[in-house]
C-alpha cells in the first residue's frame, strides 16, 4: 500500500471514530436533558462527517491540506466554549481532538495543536475553580496525548526513512539509479519548458575492477562514500549525483551550458586526483559530459551519450574530461567514426 493511500485510510478511521465517539456524546446529553451539549455533539459530527469527505477529496495531498487544520481548529474552540461553560461535562471531550490532531497534521503542527488544547483547557478549568477536576483531566490528556504522540513520532520517521530507502543509495549516500531516472525526466521537461540547458556528466573511478579486485568489493565502500562527499561538496545547489554502482556516478546539472559542463567536470577531475582517499590514497577518474538544449532531439539518448563520452575519455587514458556533443556528433560523423574532439 503507497504511504498517501494509508495516509488516507488513517485520517478517514481518524474521523470515523471521531463520529462515533461524538454521536455516543450526543446521545447521552440528549438522554439527560443537556440540549447545548447535544447540539454542540452534533455540530462536531457534521465537522467530522466534513473532514471525512475532505481526505476522500484531498486524497493525493494529505499530508499538505490545510483543511484538517482549519476542520480541527473549529472543533478545538466549540470543545474549549464547552468547557468554559461546564468543565464537568465537557473534560473529556478533547480527547478525541488530541488523537485526531496527532494523527492527522503534521508532526510538529500535531504536537503544538494538541499542546495548545491541553493548556487552554487547563485554563478554562481553572477560571472555573476546578482545581482537583482540571489536575485529573490534564494528566490524562497529557498521558493520551504522549501515547499519541510517541505513536506519530514513530510513524513519521519510519514513512521518512523508507522514503529516503526509495531514493538514496545507502552505501555512498548519493542518490540511486531508480530516482535518477525520474529526476531527468523532470529536468528535460523543466529544460523545455524555460527554454534553459541541461547538461549531465558521467563519471567513473579509475581502474575501479583492479581496485575491486585487489581490496574486495565491500572494503572499497569508504572510497566510495568520500568520492560522493566530494561530488556534494564541489556541486552547486540544484545540481544532484547518482551512484550506479561499479564506481561510477552521474551528476545532473541543470541550467548548465556546454562551457559550463566542461568548467565543473575539469573542477571535478582536480579534486579526484589532489585528493587522499580512504584505502587507496590516491586516485583519479574519467568524466564524460553532454548537453541537451530545449529543441534538440530525443532527450533520452542524453544518458546513453554520457556513457560514450566517458568511453571515449577512458579510451584516451585515464584522468581525462570528455565531452561530446550528441546531436552535432550525430548527424556529422567524423571520417574515422570517432566523435568531435572533447
Ligand atoms: N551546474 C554547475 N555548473 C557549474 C558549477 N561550477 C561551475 N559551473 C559552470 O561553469 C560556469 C563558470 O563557473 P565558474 O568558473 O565557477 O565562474 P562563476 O562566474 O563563479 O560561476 P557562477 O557564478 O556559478 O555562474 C558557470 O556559469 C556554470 O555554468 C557547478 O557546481 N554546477
Amino acid at each position: 500500500m503507497t504511504e498517501t493511500r494509508l495516509r488516507t485510510r488513517i485520517h478517514t478511521l481518524a474521523y470515523a471514530l471521531c463520529i462515533l465517539a461524538f454521536s455516543m456524546l450526543a446521545y447521552l446529553n440528549l438522554l439527560y436533558g443537556f440540549y447545548r451539549f447535544f447540539y454542540a455533539a452534533l455540530f462536531l459530527v457534521a465537522l467530522a462527517a466534513g473532514g471525512i469527505g475532505y481526505t476522500l477529496w484531498v486524497h493525493r495531498q494529505q499530508l499538505s491540506a490545510s483543511g484538517h487544520g482549519l476542520i480541527l481548529g473549529l472543533m478545538a474552540v466549540v470543545v474549549l466554549v464547552l468547557n468554559l461553560s461546564n468543565p464537568q461535562l465537557a473534560s473529556f471531550w478533547i480527547f478525541p481532538l488530541i488523537l485526531l490532531a496527532l494523527l492527522l497534521l503534521p508532526l510538529h503542527r500535531g504536537l503544538l495543536l494538541a499542546g495548545l488544547l491541553i493548556l487552554l483547557q487547563g485554563i478554562a478549568m481553572l477560571t472555573q475553580a476546578q482545581g482537583l477536576l482540571a489536575i485529573a483531566s490534564l494528566l490524562s490528556a497529557l498521558l493520551l496525548g504522549a501515547m499519541a504522540a510517541v505513536f506519530a513520532y514513530r510513524y513519521h520517521h519510519h514513512a521518512r526513512w523508507v522514503g529516503e530507502l526509495t531514493t538514496t543509495d545507502p552505501v555512498t549516500g548519493a542518490f540511486n539509479e531508480r530516482y535518477f531516472d525520474e529526476t531527468l525526466r523532470r529536468e528535460i521537461s523543466r529544460s523545455e519548458s524555460t527554454g534553459h540547458p541541461l547538461s549531465l556528466l558521467h563519471l567513473a573511478i579509475d581502474y575501479y575492477g583492479e581496485l575491486e579486485a585487489l581490496h574486495g568489493e565491500t572494503s572499497l565502500h569508504p572510497l566510495l562514500e568520500k568520492v560522493s562527499d566530494a561530488l556534494r561538496d564541489t556541486i552547486r545547489a540544484g545540481d544532484s549525483h547518482y551512484h550506479l554502482g561499479r564506481g561510477e556516478f552521474l551528476l545532473l546539472l541543470p541550467f548548465t551550458p556546454e562551457e559550463g559542463v566542461r568548467v565543473i567536470a575539469e573542477r571535478i577531475r582536480r579534486v579526484v586526483a589532489e585528493g587522499t582517499w580512504p584505502i587507496v590514497e590516491s586516485a583519479t577518474a574519467c568524466l564524460g559530459g553532454v548537453s541537451w538544449h530545449p529543441g534538440d532531439q530525443a532527450p533520452e539518448e542524453l544518458v546513453a551519450s554520457a556513457s560514450r563520452a566517458l568511453e571515449e575519455a577512458q579510451r584516451r587514458g585515464h584522468n581525462r574530461v570528455y565531452h561530446l556533443d550528441p546531436f552535432t556528433s550525430r548527424s556529422q560523423p567524423q571520417a574515422d567514426g570517432s566523435p568531435a574532439q572533447g
